[in-house]
């Protein structure tokens, strides 16, 4: 693996990360995971009836045979365990936050300007998150700038497989029929780039100073997704 983007290659689709890649950290931290763990008491107690709580909740039973669910929740959530049926749950209880306009997300500056411009180019966007596709669709729905969920032609979370798994990446593959070689994945942690090259994509760090990200030194690194198109040659300012 090198740290040095080979800037010839025609890369024809980014792969994002939300957190720490185009969505400060502190805004999932310190907003979204909050916000989810009080009002789960309530989501489970009142809406036990509806089939993605019921459905999230028989993946609990299944996973922590006997543990009362919203205990089982609340060692996931201190954890920051990334599972599905956490997942689940998470994102229904955004929706609400949304929708009051309790939640909005807030974009790094150069996000909404650089996707643009690379979709504009004909470049495919999509998505790799540990939330779920739901989540991912409202985060980007409900932005400080506006509804950017349309920029992206694909979601993909949890149900591919974890995100410092290679096969997850050789799933997305599968499913889409992209090129690996002209694929380009974008993520602030290195052991998921190092998953996504191991299944032949291409890769790059964003080292975020918000964030206060810490870079490493096998994968190429931008500070933001203009960086990254000098690096990788893709449309720029
Ligand atoms: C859909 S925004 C919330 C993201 C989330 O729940 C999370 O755990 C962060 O996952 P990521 O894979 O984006 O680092
Ligand atoms: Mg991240």
């Amino acid at each position: 693996m090198t740290a040095t983007a080979r800037a010839s290659t025609a890369i024809d689709t980014v792969l994002l990360d939300i957190e720490g890649t185009t969505i400060p950290v502190s805004f999932v931290h310190e907003t979204l995971f909050p916000y989810a763990r009080a009002a789960m008491p309530a989501l489970l107690a009142q809406r036990a009836g509806d089939p993605a709580v019921r459905a999230a909740v028989a993946d609990i039973a299944e996973l922590a045979p006997g543990v009362p669910p919203l205990a089982q929740l609340n060692e996931w959530m201190d954890q920051d365990a990334k599972i599905g049926p956490l997942k689940a749950l998470q994102g229904l209880a955004w929706a609400e936050g949304y929708r009051s306009g309790a939640l909005q997300a807030p974009l790094f500056a150069d996000v909404l300007p650089a996707l643009r411009r690379w979709r504009a180019a004909g470049l495919r966007l999509a998505v790799y998150s540990s939330g779920s596709e739901a989540a991912q669709r409202l985060i980007y729905g409900h932005t400080t700038e506006g509804d950017a969920a349309g920029l992206f032609d694909g979601f993909y979370d949890l149900r591919i497989g974890g995100k410092r798994a290679a096969d997850s990446y050789r799933a997305i593959l599968a499913e889409t029929g992209w090129t690996p070689g002209r694929t380009l994945f974008l993520s602030d942690i290195v052991a998921e780039l190092d998953a996504a090259a191991q299944a032949g994509l291409h890769t790059c760090q964003l080292v975020r100073a918000e964030d206060g990200t810490i870079a490493g030194t096998t994968h190429p690194a931008a500070a933001t997704l203009d960086d990254v198109s000098r690096l990788f040659a893709l449309p720029a300012v």
